[in-house]
């Protein structure tokens, strides 16, 4: 079996890397690639490269992720995350190939506390969560093999996340303020990339398993109580900080240039039932790679 991997030095294209290997042939790409092309932004070499490498599955961990710069750009998010996406859904579909794409709780207006089924309606407050759902419609209109996972509040130790941020900025500050109204669940890239390799292979098996699904650690939390989680871990591991005060505030007090859902709870039942999958507490995954992290934080210092 043959995998073409775009986005592969990304959080969840590093992990994928990883994960995939086991499946078949790698092919792994990013944006600057030579031999091949894996620019999203560059639609027609994209599509010459498909053709050519011939593969059996696309994985496309490749995406705009700039929320709040996308309110300034939202063509160059619109092509990379739905104008391009298309183009690989139609070549998957050409090449009787699966593919397997990423999209986002972002793509709903985070309305109520119930945790968003894959049916829900969709309502992007933002341009980053609209381009992503436009991603998410052609593979559903292009493609007929197909995997999506919405996952949520994605960190990795490498690459660059909310935990990661705190910690640069508990080392630089006394107080910080962090949102405490928008809630949802840290999801690691260790477990979408594995989760990732688990079911395509049960998905090529049995075809019927193709579909969206919601990809979440479970349980719940706020910005500002994974902060709380992250800063408890470095004090335990003794990296020091000058942060003093972590201030719970609402959204409203934060304004940002693209507004975020306050509801970004995702229901994973759906994925859960059909794979025979049981998703862990997102406690467990942060503060697994947060003491990859810290040990690299403490190394450095
Ligand atoms: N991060 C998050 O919190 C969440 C992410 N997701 C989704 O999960 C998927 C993976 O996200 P994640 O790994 O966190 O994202 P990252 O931002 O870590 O990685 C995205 C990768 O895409 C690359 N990229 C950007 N533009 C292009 C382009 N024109 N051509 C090729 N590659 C490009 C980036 O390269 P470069 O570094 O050179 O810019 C980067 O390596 C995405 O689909 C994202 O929308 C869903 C929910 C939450
Ligand atoms: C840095 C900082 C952020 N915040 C808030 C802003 C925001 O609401 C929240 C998280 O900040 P971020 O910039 O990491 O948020 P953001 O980049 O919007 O994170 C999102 O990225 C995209 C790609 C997704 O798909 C989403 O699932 C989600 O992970 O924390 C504070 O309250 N205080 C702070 O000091
Ligand atoms: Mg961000």
């Amino acid at each position: 079996m043959h995998i073409v991997l775009l986005g592969k030095n990304g959080q969840v294209g590093w992990e994928l890397q990883r994960a995939l290997a086991p499946l078949g042939r790698v092919t792994a790409l990013d944006r600057h690639a030579v031999e091949y092309c894996g620019d999203l932004s560059r639609p027609v070499e994209l599509a010459r490269t498909l053709r050519a490498l011939r593969p059996d599955v696309i994985v496309n961990a490749a995406a705009y992720t700039a929320v709040d710069k996308a309110q300034a750009e939202p063509e160059l998010a619109t092509q990379i995350n739905a104008t391009s996406v298309a183009v690989l859904a139609k070549e998957a579909e050409a090449l009787k190939a699966w593919l397997v794409h990423y999209s986002t709780d972002y793509v709903f207006n985070g309305s109520g506390s119930i945790p968003w089924q894959e049916q829900d309606p969709t309502a992007p407050l933002n341009h980053y969560g609209a381009s992503k759902l436009a991603g998410e419609q052609a593979i559903a209109q292009y493609c007929s093999r197909y995997l999506i996972f919405r996952t949520s509040w994605v960190y990795a130790a490498r690459g660059n996340n909310f935990a990661k941020t705190m910690l640069r900025l508990g080392n630089e500050r006394t107080e910080l303020n962090v949102i405490s109204d928008q809630i949802g669940a840290p999801t690691g890239a260790e477990l979408i990339a594995d989760v990732t390799a688990h079911t395509l292979r049960q998905t090529m098996q049995q075809p019927a398993l193709a579909g969206l699904y919601h990809l979440a650690a479970k349980g719940e939390t706020s910005w500002h109580d994974y902060a709380v989680l992250v800063f408890e871990q470095a004090r335990r591991v003794g990296v020091p900080l000058a942060l003093t005060q972590l201030v719970p505030i609402l959204t409203t007090a934060w304004p940002t240039p693209a507004a975020r859902p306050l509801n970004s709870r995702l229901n994973c039942n759906k994925l859960e039932a059909a794979f025979g999958l049981t998703l862990p507490p997102w406690q467990h995954g942060v503060k697994h790679t947060l003491t990859d992290i810290l040990e690299q934080a403490i190394e450095q210092a």
